[in-house]
């Protein structure tokens, strides 16, 4: 496990376009699992920046999302396929079928996970999965539990993440309660990770994450077990850490 502190939100952006684009420009045809929230934007706006400027091409890049609603459509503008489209995809050469994103509205929502799964599997697992974190410690949505979930699955979402994910609705009764998320297993199978975190709010979660125990309590603990993580943090989100 790295840990690269940063002065603020801008630098922690760069540095984390700068590792993606390095990803892309090693293996042009690489599998990226793609994180959403607030953090990941700046990352995304300096990706943009780079493809115009030539210095990136994503026209053989293939993505996977961590997670979606479950129950709203993409078309939803409060969606994750919503975001995606408008904060990245929309602005780069990307092919859409190789953008993946589970599908929030399926019927059968066992069905959806295994696709989802055996989509990623046939890819040859994500060789750079970016992960932002939850102030309860989440990645993707794998909330605080019992246990650490290993596949994609439905979840339900903590009142806590509910909270915190409210301020992107009008009203919290319309915060989707659940969603589908890509699990612990699928996430520990990539080859390379990076977790961004910026703001003095993140800053207990990454101390609990980096320097607690690896419990399913904190799901971003299970980093320390992944050979190759790499955390990206302003100095605020790193401010309480030993180091
Ligand atoms: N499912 C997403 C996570 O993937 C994201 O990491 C988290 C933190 O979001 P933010 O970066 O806005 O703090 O929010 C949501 O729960």
């Amino acid at each position: 496990m790295k840990i690269i502190k940063v002065r603020d939100y801008e630098a922690m952006s760069k540095k984390a376009a700068v590792i993606v684009s390095s990803q892309i420009n090693m293996k042009n045809d690489c599998v990226l699992g793609l994180a959403t929230g607030d953090t990941p934007l700046g990352m995304y706006k300096e990706l943009i920046k780079m493809y115009k400027e030539e210095i990136i091409d994503f026209k053989e890049v293939t993505t996977f999302n961590l997670d979606e609603y479950y129950g709203i459509s993409g078309e939803n503008e409060q969606s994750y396929k919503y975001y995606m489209d408008k904060n990245f995809f929309n602005h780069i050469n990307i092919k859409p079928e190789n953008t993946h994103i589970p599908n929030g509205m399926a019927e059968d929502i066992e069905e959806e996970a295994r696709r989802y799964d055996s989509l990623i599997q046939g890819m040859g697992d994500i060789d750079l999965q970016i992960l932002g974190i939850g102030r309860n410690g989440h990645i993707g949505f794998n909330e605080p539990d019992v246990k650490f979930e290993a596949c994609t699955h439905l979840v339900d979402l903590d009142d806590e993440t509910i909270e915190a994910n409210s301020r992107f609705f009008d009203d919290i009764e319309d915060v989707p309660k659940k969603a589908i998320s890509m699990g612990i297993k699928n996430i520990m199978h990539a080859d390379k990770i990076i977790l961004i975190a910026s703001g003095i709010e993140k800053a207990d979660v990454i101390k609990e994450t980096i320097e607690g125990s690896i419990s399913p309590n904190v799901p971003a603990s299970v980093l320390q077990l992944h050979p190759n993580t790499i955390f990206i943090l302003d100095e605020a989100a790193a401010s309480k850490l030993n180091i």
